[in-house]
C-alpha cells in the first residue's frame, strides 16, 4: 500500500443553517481510509478557514476539503490557489454555486464517497481588488442581497429568498462605466455579475455560457427591467436562458475595470466586502485544482 494522502476537513459549523453534528463519524464510515489519512477541524470565526488552509498548505497537506458553502470554499481556495494542494468540497452551504456547477452531490454521504475517486480538474480564478473569487463576484442588487443575507440569522435557501424579496422592492439601478479588454461601455444597471462559473447557486444561472476552464470571465449586465417582467426574468435564470433576455447583456473578458458612483458592498463568492468606487478585475487561468 502506498503512502496515504493527508486530507484535512475544514468544517463551517454555521453554513447552510446545518449543525453538522456527527460529521467526523460519518466520514470515517465512507472515506477510503486506504487512500486518505483524515484530520478534522471546525471554524470558529470569519477568516478562520483561510488561516487553517494556509497552515495546511505550509504543512504539506495534500487535500483540503471545504465543508460549507461558497464563502467557506472561497476562504480555503484563496489559500490553495496557485499551490499543489487540492481542494475538495462537501456542499453544506445555502447556495452551493460551485458544487452544483461541478456536479458534486448535495447529499453528504455521496459527496464524501466521491472524494474516493480522486478525480480532479484545474479551474480558473478571478481576482477583484486583490481578493480571489472562484464562482462569482458582483455589484448592485446581488451585492445588496448578500449584505442583507450576511446580517440575517436565517440561513439556507429560505434566508436567501427573504433577502431577495426584501431588497427587490426598494433597489434602484445605478450608473457604471466599464472597460472590458479595452472596450468602453456606459451603462445604467440593476446589477453586474462577473462570472467564473455560470450559476450563483440554487441552480440560478446568470451567465449560462460561462466556463471555469475557458480563461475568461463573463460580465453579465442586468439592465433596469419593469417589475411585471420579474416572473420572466426568474424563468430565464432557472432555465439557463438569461442570455436570451432583452434586459441582460453578457460580455466575456480577461481584464475588467469598473467605475461606479458609490462606495459599498461587492459580493465575492456571495460574501459582502466593502470596496471603493473603482473595481479592477482579472482572470488567472488554471490556478486551482479541485476534486470533482
Ligand atoms: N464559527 C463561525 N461563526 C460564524 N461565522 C462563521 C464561522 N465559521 C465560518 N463563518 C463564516 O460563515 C460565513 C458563511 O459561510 P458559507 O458561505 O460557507 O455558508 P452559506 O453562506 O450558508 O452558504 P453559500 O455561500 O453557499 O450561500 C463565511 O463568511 C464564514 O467566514
Amino acid at each position: 500500500m502506498g503512502k496515504r494522502k493527508r486530507i484535512l476537513f475544514i468544517i463551517n459549523p454555521i453554513s447552510g443553517g446545518k449543525k453538522k453534528r456527527g460529521f467526523e463519524k460519518r466520514v470515517m464510515e465512507d472515506l477510503d481510509l486506504a487512500l486518505y489519512d483524515p484530520e478534522f477541524v471546525l471554524t470558529g470565526h470569519i477568516g478562520h478557514a483561510n488561516e487553517l488552509a494556509t497552515k495546511a498548505v505550509a504543512d504539506g497537506v495534500e487535500v483540503v476539503v471545504a465543508v460549507g458553502g461558497d464563502g467557506t470554499i472561497n476562504e480555503i481556495a484563496s489559500a490553495l490557489n496557485g499551490t499543489d494542494t487540492i481542494l475538495g468540497i462537501i456542499p453544506e452551504g445555502s447556495g452551493n454555486g460551485l458544487a452544483l456547477y461541478l456536479g458534486i452531490p448535495l447529499n453528504e454521504r455521496a459527496a464524501v464517497k466521491r472524494l474516493n475517486r480522486f478525480e480532479h480538474m484545474t479551474i480558473d480564478s478571478g481576482v477583484i481588488n486583490g481578493l480571489f473569487f472562484f464562482n462569482m463576484a458582483g455589484i448592485g442588487f446581488d451585492a445588496s442581497v448578500s449584505d442583507r443575507f450576511a446580517n440575517d440569522s436565517l440561513r439556507g435557501p429560505i434566508g436567501y429568498l427573504k433577502a431577495v424579496l426584501t431588497e427587490i422592492s426598494t433597489y434602484k439601478p445605478k450608473q457604471y462605466v466599464l472597460d472590458i479588454d479595452g472596450d468602453r461601455f456606459e451603462r445604467e444597471a440593476f446589477m453586474i455579475s462577473v462570472a467564473n462559473s455560470p450559476q450563483y447557486g440554487n441552480n440560478a444561472y446568470v451567465a449560462p455560457q460561462a466556463s471555469v476552464t475557458d480563461g475568461l470571465l463573463d460580465v453579465c449586465i442586468v439592465h433596469k427591467f419593469p417589475l411585471y417582467t420579474i416572473p420572466m426574468m426568474v424563468f430565464h435564470l432557472f432555465n439557463k436562458t438569461a442570455d436570451q433576455s432583452e434586459y441582460v447583456e453578457i460580455i466575456p473578458g480577461r481584464r475588467i475595470h469598473i467605475e461606479r458612483t458609490y462606495i459599498g458592498s461587492v459580493h465575492v463568492d456571495g460574501e459582502p466586502k466593502a470596496m471603493g468606487k473603482v473595481l479592477d478585475i482579472a482572470v488567472n487561468p488554471s490556478t486551482l485544482t479541485i476534486l470533482c
